[in-house]
This record gives C-alpha cells, structure tokens and sequence, in this order.
C-alpha cells in the first residue's frame, strides 16, 4: 500500500489541515502519517491561536518516519516559520525527497495568517525549488508574485513567474476568482492545462485547498502522471465541495468519501 505524509498544522476543528489531509488520505485507500508543525486553535469562524512547534522535533519526526518506512508521496501544508521552512527543506533534501506536493498556505479563509511576514522569502528560496508542484490558491500566487492576479491571463503569467523559481509543476487554483466556473491551471514550463469545474453555490469550503493536495500527493504516491493526479483529485474535490455540510456558525467543511468514485 502507498504511504502518505502530510507535514502540516493542525486544525482543531477538523476541517482544514492535518485532520483534511488524512481524512483524505483515507479515503483514497493509502496509509497516512503525520508530522504537526504548528497545533491551531481554530474553529469555522475563525483562527483563535497558534503555537508553532519546535523546529527541532519537527525534525526528528521526520527522521522516524524516513528512516524506518518508505514514503511514496509527502504533501507540505501550514510552515509558519522560517526556521520550521528550514528545517523541513534541510530534511527532505536529505532524504532526497522528490514527490513532494507544497501548498502555500498563507492565510485561512477567516482572514488569519498562517504564515509569519517574514516567513514568505524563506518558502520562495527553501520549499519551492524542492516542490514536484505548488499549488497557490490566487492571493498566495498574489503574494508569492508581487502581482495583482484577475484575469485567466493574469493567472497564467503568474504561473509562468512561480514556476521560474524551481518547482516541476505550478498548479495556479481558481476557486478565488467569482466566476461561474471554478478553473485551476497547470503550467509545466511549456504548455497550460485547465481543470474547470462547475463552482458550488456554498460558503462550506473550509479544507478545499488541504484536500485538493493531498488528494494530489495520494494519486501522485499511486504512480499517476501528473495530469491525471490532477484531474482526479479535481474531481475528488467537487464532489468534496458538492458534499461539503454546514457544522458550525462559519465556513462549514468539505465532506470526505470513502468509495467516493462509486458514490
Ligand atoms: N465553490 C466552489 N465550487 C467548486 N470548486 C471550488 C469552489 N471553491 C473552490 N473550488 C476548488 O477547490 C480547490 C481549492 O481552491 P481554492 O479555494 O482556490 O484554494 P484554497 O482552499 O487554498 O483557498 C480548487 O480546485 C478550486 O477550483
Ligand atoms: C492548520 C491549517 N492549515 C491550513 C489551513 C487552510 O485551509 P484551507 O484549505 O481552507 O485553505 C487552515 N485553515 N488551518
């Protein structure tokens, strides 16, 4: 069976980060395991405190996990600092890690930043060149670019500019753009490719960005290209957002299927 990491925050109330992650990992029938960078105080109305975990034990879970089991995929979330960047890019280089799915998590839907200030410079130079593909969400790809992203054409320069600074692959998503479709687009250095779907009428979309990645990394882990890893984990998403219930007074979270392509 495939193993998954996920390197990532955890969110208390179960809908974005770690607990996304596995819950996703789960249901696409791979083994998943779990190093905690930071432990959130969070709820689907907002962010409420974060303790950030000590560099060095984020270290040494990593080093459990590579040196005893082989691992077929690893999805990089919530990073928070430059010492924790530091440290997960030293480690994973050490263990010559090369699928790796980053998400560039900066700011959760309820308006908190995840990612400290001076934290964006050290993603750019340590985890980016390391990513197999980055996958921003607009105002990541805003910050990361220093552009102003509203147009399907400003999107792809801003893919084509991320993409300059190291990863394999640059996923641009689309959720963030109020259009009748929901578009992500794929740049591999040559050519575009588009994932559009049907935009869900739901403020329920806590967890989109965690479960599109790991749903990315698992079908990376399984051996898939990566065009078909992002198409079935685009459609793994929709069905998520489809589902998705509102618990809580805030952004409600995505649902995860087990058997999800036979539902
Ligand atoms: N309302 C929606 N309906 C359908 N798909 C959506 C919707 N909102 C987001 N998505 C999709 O969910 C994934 C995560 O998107 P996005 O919201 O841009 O990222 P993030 O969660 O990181 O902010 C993308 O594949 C995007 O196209
Ligand atoms: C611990 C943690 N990690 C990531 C997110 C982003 O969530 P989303 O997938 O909704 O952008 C979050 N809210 N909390």
């Amino acid at each position: 069976m495939e193993r998954l990491l996920t390197i990532a925050g955890s969110d208390s109330s179960g809908g974005a980060g770690i607990q996304a992650d596995l819950k996703t990992f789960s249901a696409h029938e791979v083994f998943g395991m779990s190093v905690i960078t930071a432990v959130t105080a969070q709820n689907t109305q907002g962010v409420f405190a974060v303790q950030d975990i000590d560099p060095g034990i984020i270290k040494k879970q990593i080093e459990a996990i590579y040196d005893d089991i082989l691992v077929s995929a690893v999805k990089i979330g919530m990073v928070s600092q430059v010492e924790t960047i530091k440290t997960i890019a030293d480690t994973l280089k050490h263990y010559n890690e090369q699928n790796i799915v980053l998400d560039p998590v900066m700011i959760s839907k309820s308006g908190y930043d995840l990612l400290q200030p001076d934290a964006k410079e050290a993603l750019i130079e340590h985890l980016i060149p390391l990513a197999r593909v980055i996958t921003p969400n607009i105002p990541e790809a805003e910050v990361i670019t220093g552009r102003s992203i509203k147009t399907v054409v400003e999107m792809k320069e801003a893919a084509k500019m991320i993409f300059e600074m190291g990863p394999s692959y640059v996923l641009v998503k689309g959720g963030h753009l109020e259009e009748e479709d929901s578009t992500d687009l794929l740049y591999d250095g040559t050519d575009f490719y588009f994932y559009t779907s049907k935009r869900v009428p739901t403020k329920n979309t806590h967890g989109t960005g965690c479960t599109l990645s790991s749903a990315i990394a698992a079908n990376l882990g399984k051996g898939q290209e990566i065009r078909d890893a992002i198409k079935n984990a685009k459609d793994y998403i929709q069905m998520a957002i489809e589902h998705s219930f509102s618990i809580g007074k805030g952004v409600g979270p995505v649902h995860h299927f087990h058997n999800w392509y036979k539902a």
